[in-house]
């Protein structure tokens, strides 16, 4: 099989982006994309995003599979490279398109500076729509208890479509995540596995954070992790609603609107290299 395909990053969580703007149907099958995103056999890369044609009045739709080969929701930093990579396809260089996902309908608008600010719409924190069986499905959970790899952990958890486990600590850098990390994601609360974030209160507008993705493991960002890391503090008055994420592959600006309720996430999205695939 020979096809063109294109690598482009967001602080560093990488991705395959495939122009699949004429057919309904993602061009690669999971287990493709899992042969695609090895980084010694394949390309390598956190996942592979579908550039598929829009339904329902969007522009565009995303799909995504994660490099093991299952399929998120929504994916904050890949959405600012699929509208990074769309206007590089149209040759344009400011831009808005409204892009369809499993997580709804989400707006990423492309700036001349090079970044990229995306509505990321509306969190959820009830904890039957997260989803996760810890407390009453109609509230949130708010620093819960919950038994990890023989620990007690304060949890948070917040949905931006997909799900996200929020523990704050005192150090991030402190943090055993490559041990944590499948205890978190796998843990039966999560019916349908999670991702995980620990975030360091640095300051009520500055948080650092690391992440252990659901069906990626250790990644260097994660956008809608760190939304969720923003509602977190704001829920738990750890910060307000506008601060800086600071992720080891740079940071996001996250603004939480008090008009709309909605989420603003803005950050850079970078070209790295085309190719093609001939296995
Ligand atoms: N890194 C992404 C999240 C990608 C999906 C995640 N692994 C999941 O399965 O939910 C982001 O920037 O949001």
């Amino acid at each position: 099989m020979t096809l063109a395909f294109t690598k482009y990053h967001g602080l560093g969580n990488d991705f395959i982006l495939l122009d699949n703007r004429h057919t309904p149907e993602p061009c690669l099958s999971p287990e493709q994309a899992v042969q695609w995103c090895d980084r010694n056999f394949g390309i390598g890369a956190d996942g592979v995003i579908f550039a598929l044609p829009g339904q329902g009045g969007s522009d565009y739709t995303m799909r995504i599979f994660n490099s093991d080969g299952s399929e998120p929701e929504m994916c904050g930093n890949g959405i600012r490279c699929l509208a990074r990579f769309l206007a590089d396809l149209e040759g344009v260089t400011e831009v808005t398109y409204r892009i369809q996902t499993l997580a709804g309908l989400i707006v990423p608008q492309v700036l001349a500076d090079g970044q990229v600010t995306v509505d990321m719409g509306l969190p959820i924190v009830a904890a039957g729509q997260v989803p996760t069986s810890l407390g009453d499905p109609a509230s949130p959970v708010l620093d819960l208890a919950l038994e990890v790899a023989g620990q007690s952990w304060a949890v948070t958890c917040v949905s931006m479509g997909n799900p996200h486990c929020i523990t704050f600590v005192e150090s991030v850098a402190a943090v055993p995540l490559a041990e944590l990390g499948p205890h978190f994601e796998h843990h039966p609360v999560f019916p349908q596995r999670t991702n995980t974030e620990f975030v360091e209160v640095v300051s009520r507008d500055y948080l650092k954070m690391r992440v252990w993705e659901r069906g990626a493991g250790i990644t260097l960002a994660c956008g809608t992790g760190a939304c969720a890391s923003l509602v977190a503090a704001v829920l738990t008055d750890r910060a307000d609603r506008r601060a800086t994420l600071e992720l080891p592959g740079g940071n996001l600006a996250i603004e939480w609107l008090e008009d709309t309720q909605h989420i603003l996430m803005t950050g850079p999205a970078s070209r790295v290299f085309a190719g093609t695939w001939v296995g």
